[in-house]
């Protein structure tokens, strides 16, 4: 990654500043626009290594913050991070031990990209889904959810889908992502609680 973006800008920004990538930059924009975290909250951080976004939030909130990726995440000081698929029930049982109650759920996951448009985006949307999911089961009510997704074909399904369990959601595109990206900000207030339609196929979480 830092090889990558050594002549960015923006990578070089946050560097300075002690951050572990751009995206902390891009974090600290969403949260400037939309201010969705309190003081006290307790986040959960999806997809969160290398740990940018944890640093942004530990700066943030004096809650329990808990970061989760499949790769393992170098310490910071004050965050309990996991190694492992947020999907897996092991791993929600393991966050539930660890967050008596969850304010916040960011998601900034993307799937290895193939650099085929169409199959990255069905990719992201189904990490989308897995994200909603670990929503639905951990999210107090009341409870605020940001997570990065991508505009495509099944953008305005997934946007719906969100609608179901907030009573306000809106997306935002940050300035600090890289022109031509389809990349896109799901901000979602305000947890409604959910409630399992009897006729929903638990299977695939399609409605
Ligand atoms: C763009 S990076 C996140 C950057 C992070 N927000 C930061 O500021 O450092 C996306 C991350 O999502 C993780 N990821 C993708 N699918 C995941 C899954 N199912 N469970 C956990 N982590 C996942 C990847 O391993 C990758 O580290």
């Amino acid at each position: 990654m830092g090889s990558q973006w050594s002549n960015d800008k923006a990578y070089r920004q946050a560097k300075k500043s002690g951050y572990r990538s751009r995206a902390a930059l891009k974090l600290q924009e969403i949260l400037r626009k939309n201010p969705v975290i309190r003081q006290d909250d307790n986040i959960l951080d999806l997809g969160a290594a290398p740990g940018s976004w944890l640093q942004v939030l530990r700066e943030m909130t004096d809650g329990v913050l808990v970061g989760v990726d499949i790769n393992p995440i170098n310490p910071i000081p004050g965050v309990t991070t996991l190694t492992g698929d947020f999907s897996d029930p092991v791993v929600i049982a393991r966050i539930r031990e660890l967050m008596p109650e969850v304010n916040g759920i960011v998601c900034d996951a993307s799937p290895k990209l193939s650099g085929t448009r169409s199959y990255d985006q069905a990719r992201a949307i189904d990490l989308n889904q897995q994200a909603l999911r670990v929503a639905r089961t951990l999210l107090k009510r009341g409870g605020n959810l940001i997570m990065k997704s991508f505009q495509g074909e099944d953008f305005s399904w997934l946007y719906n889908q969100v609608k179901k369990d907030f009573y306000s959601v809106r997306t935002y595109k940050a300035q600090t992502t890289r022109k031509g990206s389809t990349e896109m900000y799901i901000i979602a207030k305000n947890f409604i609680g959910y409630e399992p339609d009897p006729e929903e196929n638990l299977s695939d979480g399609s409605a």
